[in-house]
């Protein structure tokens, strides 16, 4: 009865409709960024339609429409669908990421803005990003440079749960980072839109585990568990260093001291917990796959790797590591990091919005309740506007404008990925942006400063073709676990890195 009051109108274009089910069996369950933009070129159109059982999926592929809509009309398209696999059974409501457009996400959003926006003293967040660069990934490369993934990890990881909760971090293998990581691999493995049934048929959870087709019942009861544990046990563990003074002062810790005594300091309490495991949540499987990308980046193109390595020489020499301050005077690294977010979008499809009202728009009707994803792939690898999309190049970014020939100054007719998609649209942009672009460069600038990535050797010493799979299954597109060599450029690296951290302590 609904879809045949919704058929009056006119929707965007989109495949074709099956009775009852509509395009239910027209939604990807891999590389869906990829399989959407396909769907948006066959149809000719940048606004396409899906019908998935009732629910209506919008998919922007054009950031004309993403502005018009996320952006301009943000009133109207900055709810969110609220899956049942991971809102409901695996309790991701508890992320302001998650939350519905309203008070409860208005409260949590300010109050971590509150301690990150640049009107804040950046001086904590700025010291903690260097001190787990300096102090945990580029010594940790320098002692195994194969485990390059689990230093990533644990550099990038450690830098976000020790800004939000001021918990020593070991400087390998730190318990805090596994919790971490199994909360984000059940979260991102829910989260994929169109791989669960019950995200668009909700009744379906009613349904005892021994029906067939139920899997993702017992798969929601293991990830619930693992998802929860990323807010209980470092909250508490806050709280008890709080009393025994063994924690640094955190965004937990001045939020708790905040709120010690409000008359709703329970209700307060649990909204901090929350956010505690938002911070996990929307900077570190997000940060590490930047970073991991940057290794591969250098791997697939050595040329863009040395002429960046040409530059931080020409501007910071080799008798100091590079600082956040070096950023304004390194141009090509700049561009190499925008490419970065341009070449592999890290969160593909975003995170998804949805309408709390009706609208309309080019004389298209966008229904209430509508999930709105704005295709941040699809606008990256626009062929029209990054010629070769594929090839990872710098210099798109870049202009030539200084009289001896050398490209110095951003291309401003381009859209600045780090500006645009990478961290979303409207009112639900990424609150986390400046402290993962200060993270992502400085990582970039230290590692490209000390070492040089190379292809793996097989046993006759000869290098191995690198070959890099991205199964783009989750949410969040990143790399399977690849081989590569990581060498310290030279001796003057080793010492400058060695003289950076003290090898007998175990905690940063
Ligand atoms: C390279 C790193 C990162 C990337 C690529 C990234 C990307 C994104 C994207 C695409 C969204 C969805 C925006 C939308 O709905 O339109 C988002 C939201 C969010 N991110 Fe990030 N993010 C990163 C780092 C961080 C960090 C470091 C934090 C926390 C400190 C963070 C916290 C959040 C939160 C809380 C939201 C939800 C905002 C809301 O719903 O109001 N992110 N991010």
């Amino acid at each position: 009865w609904r879809r045949r009051g919704q058929r009056k109108k006119r929707c965007p274009p989109g495949p074709r409709r099956w009775p009852l089910i509509g395009n239910l069996f027209d939604l990807p369950t891999t590389h869906s960024h990829e399989e959407f933009a396909k769907m948006s070129k066959e149809l000719g159109s940048d606004i396409v339609y899906l019908d998935a059982a009732g629910v209506p999926f919008i998919i922007l592929n054009s950031l004309e429409a993403c502005n018009d809509l996320l952006e301009k009309r943000a009133s109207v398209y900055s709810s969110r669908f609220t899956p049942t696999m991971v809102y409901d059974l695996i309790e991701g409501r508890r992320l302001v990421a998650l939350m519905p457009y309203g008070n409860e996400w208005r409260e949590g959003r300010r109050m971590m803005i509150k301690h990150m926006s640049a009107t804040q003293n950046q001086e904590p967040i700025k010291s903690s990003i260097t001190d787990f660069v300096k102090k945990s990934l580029l010594p940790n490369l320098l002692a195994t440079p194969e485990d390059f993934l689990i230093h990533i990890r644990n550099g990038v990881g450690g830098s976000m749960i020790s800004l939000a909760y001021g918990l020593p971090i070991k400087r390998t293998h730190d318990p805090w980072i596994d919790i971490a990581e199994q909360a984000m691999h059940a979260l991102t493995s829910a989260a994929v839109p169109g791989k669960y049934a019950v995200d668009v048929i909700p009744w379906l959870r009613y349904l005892p585990e021994w029906v067939p087709g139920t899997g993702f019942q017992r798969e929601a009861r293991e990830w619930k568990g693992a998802f929860l544990r990323m807010f209980s046990e470092p909250f508490a563990a806050v709280k008890k260093g709080m009393v025994d003074g063994s924690i640094r002062p955190s965004f937990l810790s001045r939020s708790l001291e905040e709120v010690s005594e409000s008359k709703d300091r329970e209700r307060l309490e649990r909204v901090i917990e929350n956010i505690g495991g938002t911070f996990i949540g929307g900077g570190t499987d997000t940060g590490v796959t930047a970073v991991t990308n940057l290794i591969v980046a250098l791997l697939l193109f050595p040329s863009v790797q040395k002429r960046a390595q040409k530059e931080l020489d020409a501007v910071i020499g080799r008798s100091r590591l590079p600082s956040l301050e070096d950023k304004p005077n390194l141009p090509y690294l700049n561009a190499l990091v925008k490419e970065l977010f341009r070449w592999k979008p890290i969160v593909p499809l975003g995170l998804p919005h949805m309408t709390t009202e009706e609208d309309e728009y080019r004389g298209y009707h966008v229904p209430k309740g509508a999930v709105v994803i704005g295709n941040s792939w699809a606008i990256l690898h626009d062929e029209k506007v990054f010629p070769d999309p594929e090839k990872f190049d710098p210099e798109r970014f870049l202009e030539v404008v200084s009289p001896d020939g050398h490209l110095i100054e951003c291309n401003k007719n381009l859209p600045d990925p780090e500006e645009v998609c990478t961290f979303g649209f409207g009112r639900r942009t990424c609150p986390g942006k400046d402290i993962a672009l200060a993270n992502v460069w400085l990582s970039a600038a230290c590692i490209l400063a000390c070492f040089n990535i190379s292809s793996h050797l097989d046993a006759n010493g000869d290098e191995i073709a690198p070959e890099v799979e991205y199964l783009g299954k989750e949410a969040i597109l990143h790399p399977e676990p690849f081989e590569c060599r990581i060498a310290p450029r030279d001796d003057s690296a080793k010492a400058l890195i060695r003289a950076e951290f003290d090898e007998s302590k175990e905690y940063i």
